[in-house]
């Protein structure tokens, strides 16, 4: 463990400063995370300088590859104008007429800074349009850390056993149903009882933090069905897919029109946002138009502005989201090909992925995502580390490719996950 003995006194120096020494707990793995500073395509560098293959790509955005050169220019232009105005800017229109142009369930959006703030609009949104309090989430979905949706919730909360976190009021939480992922009988069942009060579902078309849980057939339909049939809205919280699975997301892909679509992640190019958008009649309930109030001082911030009108251009010109996806296939088809005789699942779309360790022949819930081996998983990941390559710390994060994986270091990363797997099983 020597070659991170520098990042293991990083975090004891930021454990004294830090709540838990980080800023976001899915950032803090056992026995210490490592210390990064700098990236650039798809590698990321220790603070001591090791390289790694990156196929974190900071929980997703860098879905062009880190520092990529277009992105840099134009946010250095931005900054060398100034960096925070609290006025308008036409930056914030170009970039939602991009995404206006792309998403067809989307006529307007509204820019924010997380995409937690824009899972937490959209809700009160929904609420506020509706007239009713109930939401529906899925187990193991994860739509940020506000106190509607931190009820059976994935990402660090799984990871850190705290599904249900503490200080949610028990009066709010009352309001989130919580439904079993790809479980048809269950949602009908809750519409039957309960569809007279529930505002909306959110959803995450493809589950992406209890692992990578792909829809099953159908299921999505339903949810837009049962919503329509009752009044209730449906958001889709598109923060991980969005202009990933296509260009207008896994709404696209899956053909489904969302009456609210959350983003995030790649639509801000690495830079915070997020975003909530969807048809007219909906949007024109938020203030100042409307009366369902938001607001934020650094909301469509220009530097992240120029950030992300420039991904979203480096999406086109680049074919960067056909390219991810081939990536996709390729290292799911290799790693697949490589460790059969292996305790691994390897399980994905487009280019998400999730590298399970278990027997399972295949993952479609939350339980059994929780069936995987996780302290196997804590071995893998920092033995893979070890060897230059660098994976979500926890098997309820995906794992991602960017277009500018080459097959070469597709191919070093199956190596070294095959030596890793030989030494740790
Ligand atoms: C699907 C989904 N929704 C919402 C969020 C919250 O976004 P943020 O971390 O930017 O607040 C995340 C990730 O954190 C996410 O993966
Ligand atoms: N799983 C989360 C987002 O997708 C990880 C980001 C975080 O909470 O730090």
């Amino acid at each position: 463990m020597s070659e991170f003995n520098e990042s293991k006194e990083l975090f004891k120096e930021a454990k004294r400063y830090l709540a838990g020494g980080v800023n976001s707990p899915a950032r803090a793995y056992d026995p210490f995370p490592i210390f990064m500073e700098k990236a650039e395509g798809t590698k990321i560098y220790s603070t001591k300088g090791k390289k790694f293959i990156d196929y974190s790509l900071a929980f997703g955005p860098q879905i062009v590859g880190h520092k990529h050169p277009k992105v840099k220019e134009k946010v250095l232009d931005q900054i060398e104008k100034g960096w925070a105005f609290g006025t308008s800017t036409e930056l914030e229109t170009k970039v939602a007429k991009k995404i206006v142009n792309r998403y067809n369930s989307i006529d307007k959006i509204r820019t924010v800074n997380t995409g937690t703030e824009a899972t937490m609009t959209a809700i009160r949104l929904a609420r506020g349009y509706t007239g009713r309090d109930k939401i529906v989430k899925f187990e193991g979905g994860y739509h940020g850390s506000h106190d509607s949706v931190l009820v059976k919730a994935g990402s660090g909360a799984s990871t850190h056993g705290a599904p249900d976190s503490p200080g949610v009021p028990k009066d709010l939480a009352k309001e989130t149903i919580v439904a079993p992922w790809n479980n048809k009988e269950k949602i009908k069942e809750i519409f039957k009882k309960e569809g007279d009060n529930i505002a909306a579902i959110i959803a995450e078309p493809i589950f992406g933090n209890a692992g990578c849980i792909p829809p099953s057939d159908g299921f999505l339909d339903l949810l837009r069905d049962l919503t329509k049939e009752n009044d209730s809205l449906l958001i889709l919280d598109e923060v991980i897919t969005g202009f990933r699975v296509s260009k207008s997301g896994a709404q696209g892909y899956f053909d489904i029109d969302p009456d609210i679509t959350t983003l995030g992640k790649i639509a801000g190019g690495g830079f915070p946002i997020g975003i909530l958008g969807g048809h007219e009649e909906v949007m024109s309930e938020v203030s100042p138009e409307g009366d369902v109030y938001q607001a934020g001082t650094f909301s469509g911030n220009p530097v992240t502005m120029a950030g992300s009108l420039a991904t979203l251009e480096v999406l086109e010109e680049e074919n960067v989201i056909e390219e991810a996806n081939e990536n996709g296939e390729k290292i799911r088809a290799k790693l697949r090909q490589e460790l059969n005789e292996y305790p691994t699942l390897v399980q994905g779309i487009s280019s998400m992925f999730s590298f399970f360790l278990t027997n399972q022949e295949t993952v479609r819930s939350y339980n059994d995502v929780q069936e995987c081996d996780f302290d196997l998983y804590e071995k893998f990941h920092r033995e893979l580390a070890k060897k230059g390559t660098y994976f979500p710390p926890s098997q309820y994060e995906i794992s991602f490719v960017s277009h500018k994986h080459t097959e070469e270091e597709i191919d070093q990363t199956v190596d070294s996950i095959k030596k890793v797997l030989e030494k740790i099983t």
